[in-house]
């Protein structure tokens, strides 16, 4: 049903892509994911550490990690001990994918329309990541009419995007858009998963000015629905408004955990 095919005119050099080899119809599943419990999961913080140890695998963790949460990526095993037969991992991005996620079953690519012989095979990689990839900033060749320039990864905070394409993206990107109903947090910040002996906590992914907007409660201010750790006002770095903000109160570099004193002033 697919080809792999040299695409380093379009992408760059030694890039490849998938092509469909035969007609495909709307909703047909076209490529299952090998994903398994043997692939590598791996914390940002640990990513970005290997990196700068060994900044030779940086092609290689960038391009063929996919997020699971906000400082979470999965890596497929196959791929990792280069004996990788998993063509998910050559899928390239389009602003106008033809590709997504089956909702069902997030391990399954599958047709978002009809796909003529020879087509390119693409999905938008808005539908697997957010702000923190490790990809954000790639400058798109999909050269589609509707390219976004410079991939962000904010996307799924677009109703248009939501409405289109919810069903086509992965599990974690739904849960990060159910979440928006509840509460948001600017594009500069990202969460750090629970361990332990922490529970999540938000973080600023960039710098942020004192005063900038990085969250809004849209619900009661509580611990239960939103990331921001309590903290006695000595070691606050946001404060709260009569709105639900959240604002910085200092300069904050990348990284600064984003916590608040709130604690007895339940809004
Ligand atoms: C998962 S790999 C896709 C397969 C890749 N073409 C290869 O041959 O290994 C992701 C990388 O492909 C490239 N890529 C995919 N879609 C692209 C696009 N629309 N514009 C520019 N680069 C793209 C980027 O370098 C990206 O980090």
């Amino acid at each position: 049903m697919i080809q792999i095919v040299d695409a380093s005119e379009k992408y760059g050099d030694g890039q490849k892509t998938i092509i469909a080899a035969e007609p495909i119809a709307a909703g047909e599943k076209i490529w299952w994911c090998s994903c398994s419990d043997d692939d590598y999961i791996m914390s940002r913080d640990d990513i970005l550490h290997l990196i700068e140890m060994q900044p030779h695998l940086r092609r290689f963790l960038c391009w063929y990690s996919y997020m699971t949460e906000d400082d979470m990526y999965l890596i497929p095993r196959t791929f990792a001990t280069e004996l990788n037969n998993d063509a998910c991992v050559l899928f390239n991005h389009s602003c106008e994918p033809n590709c997504g996620f089956d909702s069902g079953d997030g391990n399954t690519i599958v047709a978002i329309r009809s796909i003529s012989i020879g087509e390119e095979l693409t999905y938008d990689y808005n539908f697997l990541e957010t702000e923190p990839s490790l990809i954000r900033g790639t400058v798109c060749k999909c050269d589609t009419l509707s390219c976004v320039g410079t991939l962000m990864f904010d996307r799924y905070r677009d109703e248009d995007f939501q409405k289109r394409f919810y069903l086509y993206m992965s599990s974690y990107l739904q849960t990060r858009v159910r979440e928006l109903e509840t509460k948001w947090y600017s594009t500069k910040c990202f969460t750090r998963s629970a361990t332990d002996e922490k529970r999540k906590s938000l973080h600023a992914l960039e710098w942020i000015q004192a005063g900038e907007i990085v969250a809004r409660f849209l619900g009661p201010v509580n611990i239960d629905n939103h990331f921001i750790r309590d903290v006695n006002k000595f070691e606050a770095t946001c404060m709260i408004d009569e709105h639900k903000q959240v604002i910085a109160l200092y300069d904050l570099p990348a990284e600064s955990e984003i916590t608040l004193n709130y604690h007895g002033k339940l809004l």
